[in-house]
C-alpha cells in the first residue's frame, strides 16, 4: 500500500483563501445586499420583543395605577405581529440564502468539472482517479455545508450582536459594559483554536481524497482480481483500515478543538448574567423591568455570539476543502486551438515533430523527436516498432491528443495540436465503454445514426452477431468500463463507434490488439475497404500478415528509421521492418 508521512506537517492557512472565498460572492451582491436588509429587519424586531417586557413590568402590570389590561392586550397584540413579520422574514431570508449559496457551490463545481475536461492527457495519467473524485464531490460538498449556514448566520450573527449590544446600552451604558467585558477572551481562543481547526481539516481532505483513491483503485475489478490473484487481500484490508482509522482520529480532534471554543463560550454566557446582576446592585437605581429586559437581550446577545463562534469554527473546517478546490481551479489548461483547419481531403503531415511527456527529465530521450513524415490523403499507413518506440505517442500527436513539444502536425497544410471531431478518429486498445446500452456507446460518436447505421458499422467490425444474439440485442448494457464484454468484443464495439465517427483520418492504435490473428484480418481488412479513399493510420505489433497498406514507418528509440512502401522495406534484409517481419512470420 502507498506510504504516508504520519502526520502532515502544519501548513499555515494559503494567502488569499478568504479573498476568494468573498470573490465568489461578488456575483451575488445584490442578493447579498438585500439578505443583509432581511436580516436587519429580523434582528430589529427580535429585539423588540425585550423592550415590549420592560413596558409590561414597569407600567402595564407593576405601574402606578396597578395593572392597565387594555395597554396588556395592546402589548400582547404588538407582539404577536411582530411574531409574525419575523416568521415572514425569516422564510424569506431562508430561501434567498440558500438560493446563493447553492448558486455559488454550484458555479465551483461546474467550473471545476470544466476545467479538468481542459487539461491535458498527462494529468489524468499521473492523476490518481480518487482525488478528482474526492475534490469534485467531496470537498465541494463540504464547502456546501459551510457556506449554507455561513452566510445567513454570519450577517445575522452579526447584525443580531449589533443591534442586541446597542439596545443593552440604550437601557444601561455600565451593564452593556461589564456585559461584553470577557468577549475578547473568547474572541482570542477563537482565533487560537480556529488555526488549529484549518490544519486539521486539510489534513483530513487529504486523508479523504486517499480513501477515495484506495476505492476507487483497489474496490476496481481490476484492483479486487490482482489482490486475489496474489493474495494481498488481507494487506489492502490493512493499508484501507490505517487510512480510514487516521480520518477518525482526525476528526476526533477536529470535534474536541470546535468543542473548545463552544465550552469557552458556554462558561462565559453562563457568568456574565451575574457580573451584570452584581453589577446592577452595585450600581443601584435600575428598575426590575430594565433588568428583565436587559436579561432577556442578553441571551439575544449571545446567540449571535455563539452564532459567529459556531459559523467561524465551521469554515475553518471547510478551510481545506477550500484550498483543494482553487488548486484545481488554478491548473493551467491546455491552449485552446487558435484555428480550426479549413476541410480537406485528410493529409497529414509531421514537420520536425516532437514530444517529451511532462515530468520526464531533460537528460531523458523524448518519447518522440524530429519526426517528419508526410501521409497523403486517402493513403493506408503502417507505424511499427519495437515496444517503446513511440508509436503510441505518434497516434496521439496524429489524432491531436497530444500537441508537440516540438515541430508542428499538420493536416491539409494546416498546423493543429488538438482533437478535430468529425475530422480524425481514434481507436485504442483499450477502448473506453460507458455505463448505458451498446447503442449509447455507439452512437456517442454520431448521434444521429440510425439503427441500419449502427448495424452496418457492427458488421463491419464483425460484433453484429454477438451483439444481436443478447436477450436486449444493441439495447444491452455494456456494464463498468464495458466489462460485459471480452477485451475482443470491447475492441471491435470501439472500432464501429469509430467507423461511425465517419471521420476523414482514422488512427488505429493497436485497436485489434485483442482479436484472433484471423479475425483481426478480417475486421482490419473490411474497414480499410469501407474507408477507402480516406486516410487510415495503423499502429500494430502484428503487422506479419498485413498486406494491404501503400506505406509503413518504423519507429525506433522516438525516432523514425524507415518510411517508404512495404515492398521496398521487405527488399532491405537488414532494415528493422523486414527483420520485424521476418520474426513474426518465422520467413528465412
Ligand atoms: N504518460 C507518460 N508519461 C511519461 N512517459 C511516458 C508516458 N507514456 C509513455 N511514456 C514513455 O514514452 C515512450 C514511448 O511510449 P509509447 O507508448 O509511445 O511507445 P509504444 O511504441 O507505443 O510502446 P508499446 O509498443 O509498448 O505500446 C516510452 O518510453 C514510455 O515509457
Amino acid at each position: 500500500m502507498r506510504d504516508r508521512p504520519a502526520s502532515v506537517p502544519e501548513t499555515p492557512p494559503a494567502p488569499g483563501t478568504w479573498r476568494r472565498v468573498v470573490r465568489l460572492f461578488m456575483p451575488y451582491r445584490g442578493a447579498v445586499c438585500v439578505l443583509v436588509v432581511l436580516i436587519a429587519v429580523y434582528s430589529a424586531l427580535n429585539a423588540a420583543v425585550p423592550l415590549l417586557t420592560r413596558v409590561v413590568f414597569d407600567r402595564a402590570l407593576f405601574g402606578p395605577g396597578g395593572p392597565d389590561l387594555p395597554l396588556l392586550a395592546l402589548i400582547a397584540g404588538l407582539a404577536a405581529a411582530i411574531a409574525c413579520a419575523v416568521g415572514a422574514v425569516d422564510l424569506g431570508q431562508t430561501w434567498l440564502s440558500a438560493r446563493v449559496a447553492q448558486r455559488v457551490v454550484h458555479g465551483l463545481r461546474a467550473e471545476m468539472f470544466g476545467r479538468l475536461q481542459r487539461m491535458p492527457l498527462a494529468f489524468f495519467a499521473a492523476e490518481r482517479g480518487g482525488e478528482i473524485q474526492s475534490r469534485l464531490a467531496g470537498d465541494t460538498t463540504q464547502i456546501e455545508y459551510a457556506v449554507k449556514d455561513t452566510l445567513p448566520g454570519a450577517l445575522s450573527g452579526l447584525i443580531g450582536f449589533v443591534v442586541a449590544a446597542g439596545a443593552m446600552v440604550t437601557l444601561s451604558p455600565v451593564l452593556a459594559g461589564v456585559a461584553l467585558i470577557l468577549a475578547p477572551l473568547v474572541l482570542l481562543v477563537a482565533s487560537r483554536s480556529g488555526r488549529a481547526l484549518s490544519t486539521l481539516s486539510a489534513d483530513g481532505q487529504r486523508t479523504r481524497a486517499e480513501l477515495s483513491s484506495i476505492i476507487a483503485e483497489r474496490l476496481s475489478l481490476g484492483g479486487v482480481t490482482m489482490a486475489r490473484v496474489h493474495g494481498r487481500r488481507q494487506e489492502e484490508a490493512a493499508g484501507f483500515t490505517a487510512e480510514s482509522e487516521r480520518l477518525a482520529r482526525l476528526g476526533v480532534r477536529s470535534g474536541v478543538v470546535a468543542q473548545l471554543v463552544l465550552s469557552v463560550g458556554h462558561v462565559f454566557f453562563v457568568l456574565t448574567p451575574y457580573l451584570v446582576f452584581v453589577a446592577a446592585g452595585l450600581t443601584g437605581g435600575i428598575t426590575p423591568g430594565t433588568l428583565v429586559a436587559f436579561t432577556v437581550l442578553q441571551a439575544r446577545l449571545y446567540q449571535p455570539l455563539w452564532q459567529i463562534l459556531h459559523i467561524s469554527t465551521e469554515f475553518r473546517s471547510a478551510q481545506g476543502a477550500f484550498e483543494r478546490v482553487f488548486g484545481y481551479l488554478d491548473l493551467q489548461p491546455e491552449p485552446e486551438p487558435r484555428q480550426s483547419p479549413a476541410p480537406g481531403p485528410g493529409a497529414l503531415a509531421a514537420r520536425g515533430a516532437g514530444f517529451r511527456y511532462p515530468g520526464t527529465g531533460e537528460e531523458d530521450r523524448p518519447a518522440l523527436y524530429g519526426v517528419s513524415l508526410d501521409i497523403p490523403a486517402a493513403s493506408t499507413t503502417l507505424v511499427v516498432g519495437p515496444s517503446g518506440s513511440g508509436k503510441t505517442t505518434l497516434g496521439h500527436l496524429l489524432a491531436g491528443l497530444h500537441p508537440p513539444t516540438e515541430g508542428a502536425v499538420v493536416i491539409d497544410g494546416t498546423e493543429f495540436g488538438a482533437p478535430l471531431p468529425g475530422r480524425i478518429c481514434i481507436a485504442t486498445q483499450d477502448p473506453f465503454l460507458f455505463q448505458g446500452s451498446v447503442a449509447d456507446n455507439l452512437r456517442y460518436a454520431a448521434p444521429g445514426a440510425t439503427m441500419d447505421d449502427l448495424v452496418r458499422a457492427c458488421r463491419i467490425t464483425r460484433i453484429h452477431e454477438r451483439i444481436a444474439a443478447l436477450p436486449d440485442g444493441y439495447d444491452s448494457p455494456a456494464g463498468e468500463r464495458g466489462a460485459l464484454f471480452s477485451g475482443g468484443e470491447r475492441q471491435r464495439i470501439a472500432l464501429a463507434r469509430a467507423l461511425l465517427a465517419d471521420a476523414s483520418v482514422l488512427v488505429l492504435d493497436e485497436a485489434t490488439s485483442a482479436l484472433d490473428p484471423l479475425t483481426e484480418l478480417k475486421v482490419v481488412e473490411a474497414i480499410l475497404a469501407e474507408r477507402a479513399g480516406r486516410t487510415t493510420v495503423m499502429i500494430t505489433h502484428r503487422f506479419g500478415v498485413l498486406d494491404s497498406f501503400d506505406t509503413v514507418v518504423a519507429l525506433e528509440e522516438g525516432r523514425v528509421v524507415e518510411h517508404g512502401s512495404r515492398l521496398d522495406l521487405l527488399g532491405d534484409r537488414h532494415g528493422l521492418y523486414a527483420r520485424m517481419v521476418r520474426a513474426q512470420t518465422g520467413a528465412a
